[in-house]
């Protein structure tokens, strides 16, 4: 089911292709409770015609948002509809990954030059759905990266209703870049997000790109709505028990990274009872001793013995062993 309470935006993780699946985010849910989940970018095209069950997930990982990526609005609706029938708290548009083969399916960053369809696109979801519709964008691409091109871009798509906008800090170069360049070299502009939020104040604005601490965090948030955190998320997980006490204003204990283990551990033994391998969880857990003493033990067993045909929770075990606290 939806979540019935209003979702807190205050910190989302971000959605990441590869990155994002239900095991990372199952292991997330355990060290903050107050997170706005995305999923990886899954397609229009996967979920209408795909064989797969693109869209399974666990019950505890609400509040959780799918990310769609698609620019038809026929299918982005149907798509919406689904995913709100099967319990998703809020459907985002996906238009700020650079991809060629994103592209090529004329969605994603390109889009930005598309202002008007994204506005079909959105106002088409709106129309099937009681749970938010909401975009992710960037602040340009290539040489449309004025400040008037945002505010176009943000005034035609929040016409047909749109709240809820997060901004990545840096243009996309179309062409050029790889995907993984476009993260890094187009210098962020927190600046520019900060402007935004003063000029639309009644939008629901989080910031996106290079954030890695809670100070920044912390510092963001005097500025806008909320943040969305990728990478830091994903390699140093643990950051996350801190989400919920320090910017959520949850009285929370923070737990010990003992305790996040031993809270996966069912969730790893279910997972194997049906069949699945290990190493298709340890890769996201990986980097929870990141900057600890023991982090490289800890990387070493379990890349070296996870993936081995038969490999069981033991192995989990072992490599926290290894650990020095
Ligand atoms: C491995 C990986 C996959 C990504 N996949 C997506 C995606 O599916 N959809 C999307 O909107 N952004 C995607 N991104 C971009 C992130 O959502 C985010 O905007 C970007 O990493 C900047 O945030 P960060 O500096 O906190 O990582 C991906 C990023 C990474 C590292």
């Amino acid at each position: 089911m939806n979540s019935a309470k209003i979702i807190d935006r205050t910190f989302s993780i971000a959605p990441m292709l590869d990155w994002t699946d239900r095991h990372y985010r199952y292991f997330a849910r355990i060290m903050s409770k107050q997170a706005l989940l995305y999923t990886e970018m899954v397609t229009t095209g996967a979920i209408l015609h795909g064989k797969g069950d693109y869209l399974a997930y666990n019950e505890e990982e609400h509040p959780l948002a799918l990310q769609l990526g698609g620019s038809n609005s026929v299918e982005l609706a149907k798509c919406a509809k689904i995913a709100s029938d099967r319990g998703y708290d809020e459907i985002n548009l996906n238009v700020g990954c650079p991809s060629d083969r994103v592209q090529n399916g004329r969605f994603g960053a390109c889009l930005m030059a598309e202002p008007e369809l994204v506005a079909e696109c959105v106002d088409a979801m709106k129309q099937v759905v009681d749970i938010p519709v909401t975009v992710k964008t960037r602040i340009g691409i290539d040489d449309f990266d004025s400040y008037e091109f945002l505010t176009q871009f943000i005034d035609i798509v929040q016409a047909k209703g749109c709240t809820d906008f997060t901004i990545h800090a840096r243009k996309a170069w179309l062409n050029g870049l790889s995907p993984k360049e476009n993260r890094e070299i187009p210098p962020l502009d927190y600046e520019r997000v900060y402007l935004l939020k003063k000029d639309y104040p009644h939008l629901h604005l989080s910031l996106n790109g290079g954030i890695n601490s809670i100070e920044q965090m912390k510092s963001h948030l005097e500025h806008v709505d909320g943040v969305m955190v990728g990478r830091e998320a994903y390699n140093n997980p643990f950051i996350l028990s801190q989400v919920d006490s320090q910017l959520c204003g949850i009285d929370a204990s923070v737990m010990t990274r003992a305790e996040v283990i031993e809270q996966m551990m069912p969730y790893i033994e279910r997972h194997l009872k049906q069949g699945g391998r290990l190493n298709h969880i340890t890769r996201h857990i990986i980097g929870l001793f990141q900057g600890l003493p023991g982090s490289r033990n800890w990387r070493r067993y379990l890349s070296e013995n996870a993936h081995k045909q038969g490999a069981g929770i033991e192995v989990i075990k072992t490599a926290f062993s290894k650990v020095e606290l």
